[in-house]
């Protein structure tokens, strides 16, 4: 008698102990101003993928009344980035939110703290990181006209931003270089040729004759 087992119990618990499929991660990196906003709006539509800008998750927290939220409106004024630990909450919680299982995440990893720590939180590594390259003049233009009444597209904390971009988050695309995962598109021309050359990513390659 007591050698009667009930199989469905044991499955569960398998099944529980299996772990879980790690998502597919697309870091989306490039200059303040180079398009990556821009750029993921046409990939969402196209791919599947659910867009997560790094930047919008801290200006929603900014909004929501947050205990952070005067710390990172600081740190955005000054053009500075903002912990790891706050961001990457923030990601894991809208990934989690998303139940999709392919990200775009725009503007992170912004620096090697951010880098590090994603990985080592979540375990995850991106299977290619996208770089849009685009020269500082026509950043500054375009951040100068985006309108969106941001408090860091000023003059001022543009050239901070451009000088963090330099010394934080280039080493970031290095670091990603070495290990053979850039994808580098020259952002510094109109949206629909930069989506041309962006599509070529995300087009499998058995596809790309057609
Ligand atoms: N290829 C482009 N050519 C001209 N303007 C662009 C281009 N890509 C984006 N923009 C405009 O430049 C501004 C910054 O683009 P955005 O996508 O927000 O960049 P990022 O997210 O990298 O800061 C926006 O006003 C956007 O409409
Ligand atoms: N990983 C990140 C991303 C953004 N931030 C902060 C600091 C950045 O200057 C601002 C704005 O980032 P956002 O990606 O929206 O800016 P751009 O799209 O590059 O113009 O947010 C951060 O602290 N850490
Ligand atoms: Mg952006």
């Amino acid at each position: 008698m007591g050698t009667v087992v009930d199989a469905a119990p044991i499955k569960a618990t398998n099944e529980s102990l299996a772990e879980k499929k790690k998502p597919t991660v697309v870091f989306v990196l490039g200059g303040p101003g180079s398009g990556k906003g821009t750029q993921c709006s046409n990939i969402i539509e196209n791919f599947g993928y659910t867009h997560l800008s790094a930047g919008d998750l801290l200006r929603a927290e900014i909004k929501s009344g947050s205990e952070n939220g005067t710390m990172i409106q600081n740190m955005i004024k000054e053009g500075k980035i903002v912990p790891s630990e706050v961001t990457i909450k923030l990601l894991q919680r809208a990934m989690e939110e998303s139940h999709n299982d392919k990200f775009l995440i725009d503007g992170f990893p912004r620096n090697e703290e951010n880098r590090a720590a994603f990985e080592a939180v979540t375990g995850i590594e991106p299977s290619v990181v996208l770089f849009f390259d685009c020269h500082e003049k026509e950043m500054e233009r375009r951040l100068l006209s985006r309108n969106e009444g941001r408090v860091d597209d000023n003059i001022e904390t543009i050239r901070k931003r451009f000088r963090v971009f330099l010394e934080s988050s280039i080493p970031v695309v290095e670091y990603y270089e070495s290990k053979g995962k850039v994808r580098k598109i020259d952002a510094a021309r109109p949206i629909e040729e930069v989506f041309e050359s962006v599509k070529v990513v995300f087009t499998p390659k058995n596809e790309k004759a057609n």
